[in-house]
């Protein structure tokens, strides 16, 4: 086992893990490349770039992961320093508060070190600023006390990896997101390979679930292995309690149509969205703030949860005027589509044209 360091014991809950997740977070997380189901593409260019790092004897390229919350991010960093056979520190942007927190940091780290900073983008802009030279040169370039006393600090910095974590690249300052060679997008899983992941948990947590079972809890996964893990913990107690030896396709969706998880998997707040855009907006298009405003949800989260799945799925769309919800999303809830804002051509009219 290399060395893993967490830099703060409030990283977990500040990394955007749920609480929740920490009973069973950690032994579940792949620590291989090869045990890391789906995103086939990150893994194919992870695993170039590290084995020529190895071959060439050097740290790997400083790496940024984008992608939605609870995709494998934080798990493909430690998958990276450990197929590196390096050490790793965990910390996040909004715990490194002053550049004095992060210059600390870097001269603690040994060549080679992995150093995952989750959240990235929520670093503030002096403590970017120190990471600039740090990242291209391996650099710490500090200043000292304040006015005619305040002394430059420049010292050598040991060659380590930058991991770097955010929902979305736009949220990066371009000069930060520059700096990094290979920069990697993770994509919302498939329900076959959430269908592996949860029989993978499933195995190591010993909880019997049949195929069907497992494709039930894939599809109502939103695309997301967190949620996954997540719903197939509640839906052992579930079985548990009701006396199942096997979680089958009845038991998951009893199980989950109680979690009020609906056959596509929306919960609550994704309905409560769709449908305050359809019965209080008339479908939209409405501004993300009058959104959140009505829907009692911060926008960011609402921009990075909840809106990403509901647009991949389908039955939202952002527009430049605002939000609006499709016509798969009055399907889905079985209402009336609104009337359409333009006179559609009726069929007397086509049938006079073509006599
Ligand atoms: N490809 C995968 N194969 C198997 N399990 C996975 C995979 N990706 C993620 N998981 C599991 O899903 C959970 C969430 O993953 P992780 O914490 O890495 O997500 P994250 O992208 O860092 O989320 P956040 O943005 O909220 O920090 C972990 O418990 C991990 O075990
Ligand atoms: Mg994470």
């Amino acid at each position: 086992m290399k060395r893993e360091e967490h830099l703060t014991g409030k990283r977990l809950v500040a990394g955007g893990e749920h609480p929740e997740d920490l009973g069973i977070g950690t032994e579940i997380r792949p620590r291989r490349l090869e045990e890391y189901i789906g995103q086939d593409q990150v893994k194919q260019s992870l695993r170039v770039f590290i084995q020529a790092a190895l071959q060439r004897g050097e740290p790997l390229d400083h790496v940024l992961f984008h992608g939605f919350p609870g995709l494998g991010k934080t798990t493909l960093a430690y998958i990276i320093a450990n197929e590196m056979g390096a050490g790793i520190k965990v910390t996040s942007g909004p715990v490194i508060e002053r550049p004095g927190d992060l210059a600390a940091i870097l001269t603690s780290l040994q060549a080679g070190d992995v150093l995952f900073i989750d959240e990235i983008h929520r670093l503030n802009h002096v403590v970017e600023e120190i990471l600039y030279p740090a990242m291209e040169d391996f650099q710490l370039d500090l200043v000292i006390g304040q006015g005619p006393g305040a002394r430059s600090v420049k010292m050598d910095l040991p060659r380590f990896t930058l991991v770097g974590a955010t929902t979305r690249t736009g949220l990066l300052t371009p000069p930060l997101r520059d700096r990094f060679g290979v920069v990697l997008r993770l994509e919302y899983y498939s329900p076959e390979q959430l269908v592996t992941i949860i029989q993978r948990t499933a195995r190591l947590f010993r909880i019997e679930i049949d195929e069907d079972g497992a494709m039930e809890l894939g599809r109502r996964s939103r695309g997301t292995p967190r949620i996954a893990n997540r719903l197939l913990r509640r839906v052992r107690d579930f079985s548990e309690v009701g006396g199942h030896r096997v979680v089958t396709r009845e038991v998951a969706d009893a199980a989950l149509t109680m979690l009020n998880v609906d056959p596509l998997g929306l919960d609550e707040m994704d309905r409560r969205i769709l449908l305050t855009l359809i019965e209080k907006f008339q479908g939209g298009p409405i501004g993300l703030e009058t959104l959140s405003t009505a829907v009692c949800e911060e926008k960011t989260t609402l921009e990075d949860v909840y809106e990403p799945f509901l647009i991949q799925s389908g039955f939202l769309v952002r527009t430049p005027r605002g939000r609006m919800a499709t016509a798969a999303a009055y399907e889905h809830f079985r209402l009336p589509l609104a009337p359409p804002a333009t006179p559609q051509p009726n069929l007397f009219d086509l049938s006079l044209k073509k006599s």
